[in-house]
């Protein structure tokens, strides 16, 4: 079994306990009164390279990272030094996030927020939704075709812009066909967990521009977004470089900064 399959197990166990206290139809009646999901494409795609900006407790790849005892505060850090979205990690076993982080960042911040978690079912799709979320993430490599294809369709029907994540080229032509607007490159291989920041390098181009690219995982400062930025991506996503950190407002303003310098814009055409 792969860490991914690991993982997912334990996701289906904990969405059967939440499926069991919470009907579809409650959930349902929670999302249509939640704020309006706010346009995804639109908040990741620019003349500079946006951040996106995660709370990140910890990680089956390095363990505890930081307590966050407060993912409001940290949110409003994160907003404060120009993330242009926020991603929270809601699976609880091995990254420590909830639904109930979901919610807090969504209540302390105007800034969109995607859910980020291991989403198989429609149901996690209206979660996302009944707690705030604007972008929801669908991993290729944890679904099959099909399914691939009806959450992008049920999460953009209902106002969630799907961030689709993939590893390879092959997964790129999945995404491409199943109709991403957004397709993250993960260099962490969520087989083996280990990170390559090659990958991003290696498989962007195969991704149609039309499409909104974004570069996940190994993002340890400006330089890594700078070479991320070189090789064509429109977004960066950072964890872990930001929730170790001493100062996430000001190190979030330095990458924005980065993402900004006139040198990207100017080879973004
Ligand atoms: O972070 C992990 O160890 C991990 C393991 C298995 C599945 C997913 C995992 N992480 C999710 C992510 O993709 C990252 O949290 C995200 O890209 C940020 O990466 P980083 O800046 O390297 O923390």
């Amino acid at each position: 079994m792969s860490v991914l399959d690991e993982i997912i197990a334990g996701v289906r166990e904990d969405l059967e306990e939440r499926m069991s206290r919470v009907s579809l139809d409650d959930l349902k009646e929670l999302a249509v009164r939640a704020p309006e999901a706010k346009d995804g494409v639109a908040a990741l795609r620019g003349d500079s390279v946006r951040v996106i900006c995660e709370v990140k407790r910890s990680s089956p790849s390095k363990g505890a990272l930081a307590a966050i005892a407060d993912p409001a505060a940290l949110a409003a850090d994160y907003a404060a030094g120009g993330a242009a979205a926020i991603s929270v990690l809601t699976e609880q076993r091995r990254f420590g996030g909830s639904l109930a982080d979901l919610k807090a960042v969504r209540d302390a911040v105007d800034t969109p927020v995607l859910r980020k978690d291991f989403i198989v079912t429609a149901y996690q799709l209206w979660e996302a939704r009944a707690y705030g979320a604007d972008l929801a993430l669908l991993i290729v490599a944890a679904l099959e075709q099909p399914a691939l294809e009806s959450l992008i369709e049920r999460a953009q029907s209902i106002g969630l812009t799907p961030l689709v994540e993939v590893h390879d080229e092959e997964e790129v032509a999945r995404a491409v066909d199943a109709g991403a607007r957004i397709i993250g490159v993960n260099a962490r291989n969520l087989k083996d967990l280990k990170v390559d920041r090659d990958t991003f390098a290696n498989v962007a181009p195969s991704i149609p521009s039309h499409i909104v690219r974004v570069a996940e995982s190994g993002v340890r400062g400006p330089h890594d977004l700078i070479a991320y930025a070189n090789e064509g991506a429109d977004a960066v996503l950072v964890g872990e470089s930001l929730v170790t950190g001493r100062d996430p407002r000001a190190a979030v303003a330095d990458l924005v900064a980065a993402g900004a310098h006139p040198a990207i814009r100017h080879s973004r055409g």
